[in-house]
């Protein structure tokens, strides 16, 4: 049997392997997988799912001729595997080294960068498009999960190829799993397709009945084949994908190579836009991935053998894993607290929350735009939703913060988890324009909290308020400053000042207050003392304190983990100028007018100079 795994550098290879080489393949793919993403860390469960539906592909289609587009690209590590990228993958998510995502600048067979989910079919359907217009003939591909299928966007571009009269193949690579449990009626009904005895009982007693028939059965069994799909569309009741103007192929077992490249290839065939129903296992191949997709989703390193993570020093409890004790504790005096999470009830703290009262528990399934007006929607009526959402994913509902629930000034808590960088997963991931796209909508307060202490705090003051709140806070460990800070009291909502110098005023907010309070510490060495302010809040600004503060003081520094542009230094600049204060010497320190790359979050904040080293160096400067 030929290794192809050794010598692969493009997918041309797999055009004449034998089937048997391919299953060969799948199986070295996955040690390989296992091998590295245990050392990098990664998307394990998701890439061992798909490795056979990747193989089938590229041997069907000819990519980069034909397009395949990844939703969400998580798991497009077999693809990048087949394209070239092997050599790549020990530097997998570090800096400079191999996205975790499809890369346009790293290879000509990512056609369509993601990251973000449910977009392939609406990009897939524009791509397709284009090459009609062009007058060219290739097939364009969308691969979906059926967690990113419960994103609106999937429905909107569905409902449009089903009638944009263009050749199309959506594949479902349906695992019945998001991160965790995937979700909702879709998810249910997916569940029937798959399991329902009476469709498989009609189909196997069709082609019995048929192939039984002398002479003419055999003629009709192959009139009927081609008829299959249609003819299941009127023994199931309802095939949705088929109502909208797909042909419906499925369900097909995805993780037979064979089986598969005969429905791809016939799929190519078909004109119009075609739904192939795919049905695979996530994790394949490991048994605790199997047992534990949700854990090996995303995955630091981790032992092969016990299938444990390998973690590096004692860790402080993570901002999120606070948020969410601290939310089933004051769920426990409110009875009008509940919690919404958009399919991310692990990431951002909400599994003990979700088992202690799943009554007023809420996964909506990968749905921002939806959770936010859903919340609207239970806050106009008497109840104190919160939104727990990563920063990046929040971007998705702005309109529905500004129009459902700004405008009316409704009383929903947004707990903004992964804000500022996020580290590996890269552009796509960090979470560095919510400070900018919030603190212009009016009626929202926005708070950022500088350890886990203040977090608790801030979290009990939103709950009480009767108008919207974002409170935003890191990816990881919390930090702790009850040695210093004895005031934690949020409600009068003030700044706090940490430290009192005559030189420099560091303007900090949330993650940042550490950074300015360690640079303060080193100055002071060198005779340079600085003032450090917790701002607490972007808006509103403590004024008067910041004001006070600054009053005698030339140099002025403001520090967030947010893009400068829009971002808090904006709000506290502003601030200055109405207030006459601009004969001020200030710096705006933050991310740069750019799409941040992936790597190590300590890495970045190194490269973009926002670490304790070079803020002591602006400072230095500044004055001088
Ligand atoms: C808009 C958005 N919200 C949330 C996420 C986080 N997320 C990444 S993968 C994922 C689950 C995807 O499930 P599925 O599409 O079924 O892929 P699988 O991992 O099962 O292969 C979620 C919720 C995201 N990438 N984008
Ligand atoms: C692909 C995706 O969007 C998620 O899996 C994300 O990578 C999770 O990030 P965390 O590891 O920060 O939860
Ligand atoms: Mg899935």
């Amino acid at each position: 049997m030929r290794d192809l795994l050794s010598s692969i550098k493009s997918p041309d290879i797999l055009k004449n392997a034998s089937d048997e080489e391919l299953v060969y393949l799948a199986e070295n793919i996955r040690k390989f997988l296992l091998n590295n993403v245990s050392k990098t860390g990664g998307h394990l469960a998701s890439n061992l799912g798909i490795v056979e539906l990747t193989l089938a592909i590229h041997s069907v289609f000819d990519s980069p001729y034909d397009h395949i587009i990844w939703d969400v690209g998580h798991q497009a590590y077999v693809h990048k595997i087949l394209t070239g990228r092997k050599h790549l993958f020990h530097t997998l998510r570090k800096h400079n080294g191999l996205s975790g995502f499809p890369k346009r600048s790293e290879s000509k067979h990512d056609c369509f960068e993601t990251g973000h989910s449910s977009t392939s079919i609406s990009a897939a359907l524009g791509i397709a498009k284009a090459r009609d217009l062009k007058g060219k003939k290739n097939s364009v591909i969308a691969v979906i999960g059926d967690g990113a299928l419960t994103g609106g966007m999937a429905f909107e571009a569905l409902n449009h190829a089903g009638h944009a009269n263009t050749d199309l193949i959506v594949i479902l690579n349906d695992n019945e799993m998001s991160i965790s449990q995937n979700v909702g009626g879709i998810s249910r009904y997916l569940n029937r397709l798959r399991t329902d005895p009476k469709y498989f009982k009609v189909k196997d007693d069709v082609e019995y009945i048929l192939n039984k028939i002398p002479a003419v059965g055999k003629a009709m069994y192959k009139t009927a084949e081609k008829a299959k799909d249609s003819l299941k569309y009127f023994l199931v009741p309802g095939i949705i994908f088929e109502e909208l103007g797909f042909t419906y192929i499925g369900p097909v077992n995805g993780h037979d190579i064979k089986e598969l490249k005969v429905v791809l290839q016939r799929a190519k065939n078909i004109k119009g836009p075609v739904f192939i129903h795919v049905i695979t296992k996530k994790g394949k191949g490991y048994k605790y991935a199997e047992k534990n997709p949700d854990k090996f989703h995303g995955i630091g390193p981790f032992d092969i053998e016990s299938g444990k993570l390998i973690k590096s020093g004692n860790k402080r409890e993570s901002y999120s894993s606070i948020f969410g004790k601290t939310l089933v504790n004051l769920a426990k005096e409110d009875l009008r607290i509940v919690a919404i999470t958009a399919a991310m009830p692990s990431g951002t703290g909400l599994n003990d929350f979700a088992s202690i009262y799943p009554d007023r528990f809420f996964d909506v399934g990968i749905a921002e735009q939806h959770a936010v007006t859903f919340s609207a929607g239970l806050a106009s009526n008497g109840l104190k939703p919160v939104f727990a959402v990563y920063s990046t994913f929040l971007q998705r509902a702005y309109d529905q913060v500004v129009h459902d629930v700004c405008l009316q000034n409704l009383p929903v808590v947004f707990c903004i988890d992964r804000s500022g960088l996020v580290g590996n997963d890269g552009e796509t991931h960090h979470g560095v324009f919510d400070i900018s796209y919030l603190t212009h909508i009016p009626n929202i307060t926005i708070m950022a909290p500088k350890d886990g202490t203040e977090l608790i705090e801030m979290l009990k003051y939103a709950v009480k308020l009767n108008s919207p709140v974002a409170i935003r806070y890191p990816r990881g460990e919390s930090d702790d400053f009850t040695f210093i800070s004895d005031n934690y009291c949020i409600e009068d909502r003030k700044a706090e000042v940490l430290l009192s110098g005559k030189d420099v005023c560091i303007i900090a907010f949330g993650k940042m207050v550490r950074t300015a309070y360690e640079a303060a510490k080193r100055l002071k060495s060198k005779n340079i003392h600085c003032t450090v302010i917790n701002a607490r809040f972007a808006k509103p600004l403590d004024e008067k304190t910041i004001l006070e503060e600054c009053s005698d003081i030339k140099n002025i520094i403001t520090l967030e983990d947010n893009v400068v542009k829009g971002g808090f230094g904006s709000e506290i600049l502003a601030l200055l100028c109405k207030s006459k204060k601009n004969d001020k010497n200030i710096k705006i320190l933050g991310l740069p007018d750019k799409f941040v790359e992936h790597g190590d979050t300590e890495e970045l904040m190194r490269y973009y100079n926002l670490d304790v080293y070079s803020v002591i160096e602006h400072i230095k400067e500044m004055i001088s």
